[in-house]
């Protein structure tokens, strides 16, 4: 395996940026999606398929994997890469964010981190920012995430100040703790709200730090699109323009586009996933709910022109059944199509901005969006 982390720019149209990022393990073409694999499985689908649909990198999740099956039980495993059979890159949350969103009992303390309640079994567990990194290390994650605080909006000025100074000093301690393992990263995490003079604040102070990437936290929390758009628009110009930029928890097709427009590098969102095992199909027309009951007698495909077999070779009157009967196979089909219209998508993204008409390609997608599931 080479030593080595290396970003490099190829294209840029406006904002809009074409890279790649070269690890030991393979290269992630950017501008990238990444399938959220929480518990070491994108669920639904085997591994094989999301890498043939064209994933350089998938996501694993710090809190639930140190709950289940443990980070130290992982490590004596072999780590997360030869446990689930993905030999490519992983990306791991450093847990704040689910502790937030999923613990009982949790406690911040600067100094000692988060204390929380397994959501499992109860379980009394503390995280330092030190304690992070070494989880991330002991799963064997090639993309490490800092430690931080993401801040609920909407919240008082005083709590995200506070919150914000908190994760940027965490980031420091992560950066220590990480210390320097050639090809691998550890990824600061801007905050701020939606205070954009707060947003500057830690996107120039995680700059000094000088890490390899730079993710865009505390967004895709119930905002509405323009406040995350506006945040994006103040931070980016903040961070170097020679490191990835990477948008935690988004999002739908169109977020993404927008947000490529702006300078973002990477995505991760459960959407395509989650809303697949909930019977909700992403299509070149837009989304067709296949719950609904219109679908019962249509023997059309969800897509005859695609090159995906879920799109293509099977009639939404099956799909429907299936949803409606509240099958396995609903589940998988579903995620199927949906995580290969996300990475058809991304791949139609690079291509657009390797041909310089980026500005066209998102406004001919949006259009045939708004057409409709005829
Ligand atoms: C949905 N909206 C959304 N906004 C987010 C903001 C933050 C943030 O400020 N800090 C951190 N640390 N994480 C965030 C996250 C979680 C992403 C993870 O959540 C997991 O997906 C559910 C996945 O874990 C495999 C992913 O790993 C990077 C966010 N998600």
């Amino acid at each position: 395996m080479s030593e080595q982390f290396e970003f490099t720019l190829k294209a840029t149209d406006g904002n809009a940026r074409l890279g790649a990022i070269v690890m030991p393990r393979g290269e992630i073409r950017t501008p990238a999606f990444m399938p959220v694999g929480t518990a070491g499985t994108v669920k639904a689908m085997y591994l094989d398929q999301v890498r043939d649909l064209g994933a350089d990198i998938i996501l694993g999740n710090t809190y639930h994997l140190m709950l289940r099956p443990g980070a130290e039980r992982v490590a004596r495993l072999g780590g997360l890469h030869s446990l689930i059979r993905w030999q490519y890159p992983i990306l791991t949350d450093s847990g704040g964010f689910q502790v937030m969103s999923l613990a009982a009992l949790r406690q911040i303390d600067e100094k000692k981190g988060v204390t929380f309640k397994s959501h499992i079994d109860g379980s009394v567990h503390h995280m330092s920012p030190e304690r992070s990194i070494e989880i991330q290390g002991l799963l064997g994650s090639d993309i490490q995430m800092q430690l931080d605080e993401c801040v609920r909006l909407p919240a008082e000025r005083a709590e995200i100040e506070k919150s914000t100074d908190m994760s940027l000093r965490w980031a420091e301690r992560c950066r220590i703790a990480f210390g320097d393992q050639p090809g691998k990263a550890m990824f600061g995490i801007v905050q701020g709200g939606d205070l954009p003079d707060l947003r500057i604040r830690s996107a120039r102070g995680l700059a000094d730090l000088d890490l390899k990437g730079y993710a865009v936290g505390g967004l895709a929390v119930g905002e509405p699109q323009e406040v995350m758009l506006a945040m994006l628009e103040t931070t980016l110009p903040e961070l170097p323009t020679t490191k990835p930029r990477y948008l935690m928890g988004v999002g739908t097709p169109d977020d993404i586009l927008k947000s490529v427009a702006r300078g973002i590098d990477m995505f991760d969102c459960v959407m395509p996933t989650r809303a697949g095992r909930h019977g909700l199909a992403f299509t070149r027309r837009g989304k067709v709910n296949l719950r609904n009951a219109r679908h019962a007698e249509d023997l059309r495909p969800l897509d005859e022109e695609s090159n995906c077999p879920a799109a293509r070779d099977y009639s939404r009157a099956y799909l429907h059944h299936l949803v409606r009967a509240n099958e396995s196979l609903a589940g998988m089909l579903l995620t199927w199509n949906n995580l290969h219209y996300y990475q058809d998508l991304m791949q139609g993204i690079r291509a657009a901005i390797a041909e310089g008409r980026f500005t066209d390609f998102m406004a001919e997608t949006q259009e045939s969006w708004a057409r409709g599931d005829i």
